[in-house]
């Protein structure tokens, strides 16, 4: 372990007992994480990310392992740990009477900074979080994207060399989720803030994080950054279109010949789509178009696309990610709400 080893986690493991059932919700997690990285920390419902950063933020005891945080033993020097990380859990927000910006002096209190310090955090934090004109609004009256700026800012009082993030995002519409990853990305820039990240959302993972790791029943199944898990886990996805499902799956066995290492993932017999993943998609397209038409079965469409972080699950498990976890988009909050309440 360096001095710039935010997060060191080995063979960290929870379990919990519920009428005698023992549920191993997290087992022989390792974990490094560098100073200024950002992470992301993705899985289903139920892989144990909450659970993992519960344990690396000191609110539970693990079962078993050791792991310091930044620099400190989560076990025997939990105030220090606490005292440099910021952890935003799932849905907690200020309490909903108070306004924006006494929330944040309270906090401020909490961490035992004087009156002057907070009180300026606080405006550079209103600032910075693009809650500017909202100091005086009880949180209550905040849209959902506000209130997850606010709690950021709540994270961000003490000014934390390490921040925690449980599914920052969940629940907010596409453009308060892009609004909330330009606050996020911009802190770091300033800040240096390392951020430990979990979502949801594969395209957010994929787009900001340097680095992913997966999870899945307890386990830690990747570790690597997203265009490193794609190339060496999931290939170009090629989709082919015949005018008959039996055509679909003669071609299936056509592509088998041609490319034995491809995968067939579906020869769809209602639609006469044949799906395959394979790698190098650009370059096998002509020979395996040329080969279907020596064979007499002609393509009528064909579409190539590069993987996504949800065919590197599903190259590890066999399931898709967002089978089971993407947040119903009808539930989603938006922006805009209440804005037009009383300041
Ligand atoms: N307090 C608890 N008591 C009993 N079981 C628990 C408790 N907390 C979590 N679990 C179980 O541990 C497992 C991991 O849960 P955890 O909340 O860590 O998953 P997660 O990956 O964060 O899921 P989600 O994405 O839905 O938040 C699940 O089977 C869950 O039911």
């Amino acid at each position: 372990m360096t001095t710039d080893t935010m997060i060191s986690a080995r063979g960290l493991g929870k379990d919990f007992t519920v009428k005698k059932k023992i549920t191993h919700a997290v087992s022989d997690l390792n974990i490094d994480v560098h100073r200024g990285e950002l992470v992301a920390f993705l899985g289903p419902n139920g892989a144990g990310k909450s659970t993992s950063l519960r344990m690396l933020t000191t609110l539970l005891p693990p079962t078993e392992g050791t792991a310091t945080v930044a620099g400190f033993d989560i076990a025997s020097q939990s105030a220090a740990v606490r005292s440099r990380i910021g952890y935003i859990g799932q849905g907690n927000s200020a309490g909903h009477n108070h306004r924006v910006r006494d929330e944040l002096l309270s906090q401020g209190a909490f961490y035992g900074m004087s009156r002057a310090a907070t009180a300026q955090r606080a405006d550079e934090l209103i600032e910075s979080l693009g809650l500017a004109g909202l100091g005086k609004r009880p949180v209550l009256n905040l849209s959902g994207g506000q209130k997850r700026r606010l709690d950021i800012a709540l994270g961000l009082v003490h000014s934390p060399e390490l921040l925690f993030l449980d599914e920052p995002s969940t629940g907010l519409d596409p453009q308060s989720r892009a609004n909330l990853w330009q606050h996020i990305l911009t802190l770091r820039r300033q800040h240096g803030t390392t951020i430990f990240v979990t979502t949801h959302y594969l395209e957010e993972a994929d787009q900001f994080a340097e680095r992913v790791m997966v999870m899945d029943a307890g386990r830690m199944i990747a570790d690597d950054t997203a265009p490193a898990l794609k190339a060496r886990l999931a290939g170009d996805v090629l989709s082919i279109g015949f005018g008959t499902g039996s055509d679909a799956n003669r071609a299936a066995s056509v592509v088998g010949a041609v490319v034995p290492t491809a995968r067939i993932d579906r020869a769809a017999h209602e639609t006469g789509m044949l799906e395959v993943t394979l790698e190098r998609g650009d370059r096998v397209l002509p020979l395996l178009l040329r080969e279907l038409d020596n064979a007499g079965i002609s393509a009528r469409t064909a579409a190539l696309r590069q993987p996504t972080l949800d065919d590197v699950f599903l190259a590890l498990t066999g399931r898709s990610l967002r089978d089971d976890s993407a947040p119903d988009p009808s539930t989603a909050d938006t922006e805009f709400e209440n804005t037009e309440a009383q300041s």
